[in-house]
């Protein structure tokens, strides 16, 4: 099976004071969430984040079913995508899911839907109506997906987008996800009123 990966090397100011990483969720830190969300359809997780972030987060998944295994950023606050490529360093399968650690409504039918579409290919990106790709609910090759990020990252690019375009990839589009799983799972928490709104539905 493939590999998860989290990420969760963002700074969260929309967020306030606390990292939403560990902000409990109604009774379950927002990472943890997202981890058990995900963990039928993988079997090994890896979580990127700062180190000064790792004894909390980790106190999070000491019961985790899996492998768990963590990503340090080498140079912190380099941007998402350097986060995906750190995460994705460390992963042992070929392939994983790389998600953001404020989606808590992630989906496992829609992930494993795009673990199904990305045989053969090297990412696999859903595109929602609105036209965003959603890079950071992604499936990924490992190795060539390090690879481009590594490119752009010399290039001083920073663009999240910016790799996928070195690599075959699928785009999955909103009506073909409608069928997969819910269309939540691309929901993301940002500020204290989305983290309530969230908390309400758990
Ligand atoms: N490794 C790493 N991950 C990041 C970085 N910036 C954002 N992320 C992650 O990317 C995902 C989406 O980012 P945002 O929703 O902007 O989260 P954030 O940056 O923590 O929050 P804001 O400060 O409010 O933008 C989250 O899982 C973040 O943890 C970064 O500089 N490095
Ligand atoms: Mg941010």
């Amino acid at each position: 099976m493939p590999a998860g990966v989290i990420l969760a090397g963002g700074r969260s100011t929309r967020f306030g004071e606390e990292d939403k990483a560990v902000a409990d969720l109604a009774g379950v830190p927002m990472l943890r969430r997202v981890a058990g969300r995900i963990e039928g359809v993988v079997d090994e997780l890896v979580v990127n984040c700062r180190e000064s972030q790792r004894d909390a987060i980790e106190k999070t998944i000491l019961d985790y079913p899996h492998p768990t295994k963590f990503a340090i950023d080498p140079n912190p606050d380099q941007g998402p995508m350097a986060g995906i490529r750190t995460g994705l360093r460390d992963c042992d399968a070929e392939y994983a899911f790389v998600v953001a650690c404020d989606m808590p409504f992630v989906s496992p039918e829609l992930v494993d839907y795009l673990f199904d579409r990305a045989e053969g290919h090297e990412a696999v990106v859903p595109r929602l109506g609105d036209g965003w790709f959603q890079t950071t609910h992604a499936v990924y090759q490992a190795s060539p997906m390090v690879e481009a990020c590594d490119t752009a990252l010399r290039q001083n690019e920073r663009k999240i987008i910016e790799p996928l375009f070195a690599l075959d990839y699928v785009v999955v589009e909103e009506e073909d996800l409608q069928k997969h799983g819910s269309m939540e799972s691309f929901e993301n928490v940002n500020t204290k009123a989305e983290f309530e709104a969230a908390v309400k539905r758990f």
